[in-house]
């Protein structure tokens, strides 16, 4: 018997709010695996558009430069790192405005192309794993990924959740905004935000991060310990 442990592709995808970020950078820190935060790479495009003048409101527009900014993504889970054109882009892609201008731009068929293609290449590179998180990484961009989960949590939760990150913000205006990005990331046409039929769904509204962090660990190791069956 061998004592390599086997690559393990892990995808994890849900709403917003529901913890994917925190989980995911937490599993493949405890696991030695790689890490990717596709929703980085959407506003880092959304960046680089704004940055340009490009009207967010034009998908011709945004389909016509799709492929011009170049996007680096970094894979430590502990300390992930984004660039465009060079430039650290981690801070200002966490902006207000580009929190309400990143469902437009990410739905844009040319957009959605260029990334996945980038997102692909960045997971077949990661030798020893890879924690792949967003909206549509189970259904779309890795279909063949060896573990799904789908985080859920309701609309309160979440919201509390986002608003203990900044002090004294409105938790009401806080999940209506979660709501409407979660309704826009669910209804586009290309790779909508959804479950894949053969995910593990975690409804993480009454678990703490920890519950949730360990469950995903203990769901990856068993199916390191027991092989996908593959349909023939
Ligand atoms: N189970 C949990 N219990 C309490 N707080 C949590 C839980 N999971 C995550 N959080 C907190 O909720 C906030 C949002 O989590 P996180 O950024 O991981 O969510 P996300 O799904 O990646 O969100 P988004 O899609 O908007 O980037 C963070 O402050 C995080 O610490
Ligand atoms: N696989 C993905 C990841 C993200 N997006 C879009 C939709 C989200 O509203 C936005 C920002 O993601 P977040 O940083 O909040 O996780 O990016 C997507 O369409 N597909």
């Amino acid at each position: 018997m061998s004592d390599t442990v086997e690559s393990v592709i892990v995808a994890i995808d849900g709403p917003s709010g529901t913890g994917k970020s925190s989980t995911s950078k937490a599993v493949a820190s405890a696991l030695g695996l790689s890490y990717l935060d596709t929703g980085a790479q959407y506003r880092a495009i959304t960046w680089w558009m704004i940055s340009n003048g490009i009207d967010v409101a034009d998908p011709a527009a945004i389909a016509a430069v799709a492929g011009k900014p170049v996007i680096e993504s970094g894979t430590d889970p502990a300390a992930p790192a984004i660039t465009v054109d060079g430039l650290d882009a981690s801070g200002p892609i966490r902006t207000q405005e580009v929190t309400s201008k990143v469902s437009a731009v990410s739905a844009v068929p040319e957009v959605r192309t260029v990334i996945t293609d980038l997102q692909r290449s960045i997971a077949s590179a990661a030798a020893q794993g890879i924690v792949v998180e967003g909206r549509d990484i189970g259904t779309t961009v890795l279909p063949d990924a060896d573990l799904k989960i789908f985080l859920t949590a309701s609309p309160e939760a979440r919201a509390a959740r986002r608003s203990g990150e900044i002090k004294g913000s409105d938790v009401a205006a806080t999940r209506e905004a979660l709501i409407r990005r979660d309704a826009a990331d669910s209804s586009r046409k290309t790779s909508p935000l959804a479950k894949a039929d053969d995910a593990v769904e975690v409804d993480t509204t009454d678990l703490s991060l920890q519950q949730v962090i360990e469950c995903v660990v203990t769901l990856v190791e068993e199916r390191r310990s027991t092989p996908k069956q593959v349909a023939r």
